[in-house]
């Protein structure tokens, strides 16, 4: 008899076993195709070949009218589910392919005693947008995410794919979210602004667009108050603060936001000056390179914030709610690392205490703050712990990416030192929640002046559509 020395049999599971055990996982694949074949059949004997023909037909016609005449439901419904049927049925996740694959990356396991070769295996294929296939992955008997996670560049060339990431399921699954072609294709115009404040959920503020096509949102309230953004030169990190502001404008208009500006290259805000708290919480370095304003500014906010605190306290209660007694502070503080030349000791600890002293703090008396920085050096990793929500844009190293996003980021497929110079890249990144540790490719919307001339009309039309929610 065919046994090893532990007793258990050194023959694998009978194909028509594993045939039936496919059917119970796949039952749809058995019942679409059963159901067609019947249907069609039914037609053939109760109408002939005509009559048969002529309702595939309309069928047919009704798919492409539907794709033809109402695009919206046709995307959001029925091209999803069609893509991801070809992706699985014709794409390489199946069969010979997708074995020849797990072998030609070190996929495949062999399983010594019984002289097999065990594969992971495909679950399920989602295919939300055309550019990124969604993979759901049952790893193969004692392996790990890990050894897909080591295998990725060998995976990414195997599948012609531009990038891979892994997102990590329960129970040792996994999905591997395969970017076939670029998603962002397009300029994301700047975000609408609400009319009203009662529009505004500070804590869903639209950012841009994530790479299956959804809305891209940051908070700036609760726990995720704090938000760092880096990013190489022209990378563009503003169009991040930028599209957070549109987004909160009405709320800015009617005194329940107030908006202080750090703007060391005295450049890229100095527009908005007139939509900052009472038309002056906006400091730059002054000629001669006294960036002192900046520092003061600083003070200023953790002075406000403190009174706010004495406040609440004083009232016994824990937290109070945005209202124009209590509201939403935004502090945004364009590239952190210069107001360290600009410190006393010329170091960053003086910076890092006093955004650790906002961090603390500030969620409860919404004292919330955007932080920028072209150089995610030393500075950055000591103040990545503060900010619960990280932005990494085009950035020059392989090792940056890890520097903000934190470790293994770029193992997990945030490849931002990847993403080519040009402006067809400009606002591409990586963003990484307070939810979900796995970082998604994003793209920011893009306010131009022209955008943030219209928001600052907006704001200063005081008076005009004053709503408070
Ligand atoms: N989201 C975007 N989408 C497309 N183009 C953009 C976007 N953001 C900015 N741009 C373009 O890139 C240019 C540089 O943008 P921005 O100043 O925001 O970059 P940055 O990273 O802040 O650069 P710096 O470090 O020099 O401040 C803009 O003038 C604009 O033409």
């Amino acid at each position: 008899m065919s046994t090893n020395t532990n007793g258990g049999s050194r023959r694998g599971i009978g194909p028509e076993i594993r045939a039936a055990r496919w059917a119970i996982r796949h039952p749809g694949m058995i019942a679409m195709p059963t159901m067609l074949g019947t249907g069609e059949l039914e037609l053939l004997s109760h109408f002939g070949p005509i009559g048969a023909g002529s309702v595939t037909g309309a069928l047919a016609l009704g798919v492409a009218t539907w794709y033809r005449a109402h695009p919206d439901s046709f995307d959001s419904i029925a091209a999803p589910r069609i893509r991801a049927a070809w992706r699985r049925w014709a794409g390489p996740y199946m069969g010979v392919k997708w074995r020849d694959l797990c072998d030609a990356t070190d996929l495949a396991k062999e399983h010594r005693r019984k002289g097999i070769t065990l594969y992971p295996r495909v679950l399920k294929v989602q295919a939300f947008s055309p550019h990124v296939d969604l993979v759901h992955i049952h790893p193969a008997k004692g392996q790990s995410i890990q050894a897909f996670e080591s295998r990725l560049a060998d995976l990414t060339a195997g599948l012609r794919a531009e990038r891979i990431a892994l997102e990590p399921l329960a129970r040792g699954r996994f999905v591997m979210i395969v970017q076939r072609t670029e998603p962002f294709t397009e300029v994301i115009p700047a975000p609408e602004m609400p009319q009203y404040s009662k529009e505004v959920d500070p804590a869903r503020l639209y950012v841009g667009e994530d790479e299956f096509g959804n809305d891209w949102t940051e908070s700036l309230v609760g726990t995720s108050s704090f938000l760092l953004v880096a990013g190489a030169v022209g990378a563009g990190k503003n169009s991040i603060p930028l599209a957070l502001l549109r987004g909160l404008a009405p709320m800015i208009r009617d005194g329940l936001c107030k908006v202080w500006i750090i703007d060391p290259k005295q450049l890229e805000f100095a527009a908005l000056k007139p939509i900052t708290f009472n038309g002056h919480a906006y400091a730059t370095v002054e000629q001669g390179g006294d960036g002192a304003a900046c520092l003061d500014l600083l003070d200023d906010y953790i002075a406000d914030m403190e009174r706010t605190q004495r406040r609440i306290m004083e009232m016994g209660v824990r937290s109070v709610p945005i209202s124009e007694e209590f509201p939403l502070n935004v502090l945004i503080v364009d590239e952190v690392a210069s107001l360290v030349a600009y410190t006393e000791d010329s170091s960053a600890r003086g910076i890092n205490a006093k955004l650790a002293r906002i961090a603390s703090m500030g969620r409860t008396t919404h004292h919330s703050m955007v932080v920028t920085t072209v150089d995610p050096g030393k500075d950055v990793i000591e103040f990545r712990d503060l900010f619960p929500s990280r932005i990494c844009l085009r950035v020059s190293a392989p090792t940056q990416p890890n520097m903000v996003l934190g470790e293994d980021a770029r193992e997990r497929g945030a490849v931002a030192d990847e993403i080519p110079l040009g402006k067809e890249f400009i606002g591409i990144g990586y963003a990484q929640g307070e939810k979900t540790k796995n970082p998604r490719r994003v793209r920011a919307a893009y306010t131009s002046d022209r955008d943030m001339h219209e928001l600052v009309e907006f704001v200063t039309r005081r008076g005009h559509l004053r709503s408070v929610a």
